[in-house]
């Protein structure tokens, strides 16, 4: 398999301009051996900014969000043709941060990656269960409907979205789900996506949930995580440094 890892930030509403300029400028120049792709997802008002500073590097810029709607009478949203003029290569959608705090559903999830798509931005489709979810023996079934919910788009194939397995339960919690636990979602994940696509293995699935330099390399050994999506050890240069290095070993 050729297919390239995926390190992706989500600085989430983090950052000011003295810390941003510190942290990508450490990152770009960290990452020159990086043998995996790199993106930082970051807050609209900064995308400019990270643009400018990671030109003429490998590091991609990411949104967090980006609107279903293609233009017009939106108050407060981000369209994908805004982002595309930034030089957005990835948006996430359906964060579960905005799944639970904005009350966004698997329809309108379904919605933003289509958009995304429309414009030449990647989504990075966020699924994952909840502690009661889980405790409930629901996993296998929730992540399914979420997957469902994405793997018809309207003309483009599944294969073009990266997915990003996130239980809601390790996310900022210091609690990563075990390498066996994540491997075991990511492996029913492929075979939903193979039932819709020939090209499921060129699908990057990503692990977030509390991943750092520590943890790194044990998720990644595993061989359907292709990636991670990286919180809290993003807005560190050494720890998401560590962490690209591991996805390039
Ligand atoms: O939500 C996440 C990435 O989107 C994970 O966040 P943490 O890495 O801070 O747990």
């Amino acid at each position: 398999m050729s297919k390239k890892r995926l390190i992706a930030g989500n600085w989430k509403m983090n950052g000011n301009l003295e810390a941003n300029d510190a942290l990508v400028r450490a990152v770009v120049a960290g990452m020159k051996d990086a043998r995996c792709d790199v993106a930082v997802c970051v807050p609209a008002p900064y995308l400019a900014q990270v643009q400018m500073l990671r030109h003429g590097s490998a590091l991609d810029l990411g949104a967090q969000d980006v609107s279903q709607q293609a233009g017009g009478a939106y108050t407060g949203e981000v369209s994908a043709a805004m982002l595309r003029e930034f030089g957005v290569r990835y948006a996430i959608v359906g964060h579960s941060e905005r799944r639970q705090y904005h009350g966004e559903t698997d329809a309108l999830v379904a919605e933003k990656a289509r958009t995304a798509l429309a414009h030449g931005i990647t989504p990075i489709v966020c699924i994952g269960e909840t502690l009661a979810e889980r405790e409930a023996g629901r996993t296998e079934e929730v992540v399914k409907r979420q997957m469902a919910a994405v793997i018809h788009l309207n003309g483009h194939c599944i294969s073009e979205v990266v997915v990003a397995y996130e239980p809601v339960w390790a996310i900022g919690t210091g609690k990563t789900a075990t390498p066996e636990q994540a491997q075991q979602v990511h492996a029913l994940l492929r075979t939903q996506l193979a039932a819709a696509t020939a090209h499921a293995e060129r699908v990057n699935i990503l692990y977030g949930g509390s991943m750092n330099a520590a943890n790194a390399a044990s998720l990644l050994a595993q061989p359907d995580i292709d990636g991670g999506l990286i919180g809290g050890a993003s807005l560190k240069a050494p720890d998401f440094l560590q962490i690209i290095a591991a996805a390039s070993a």
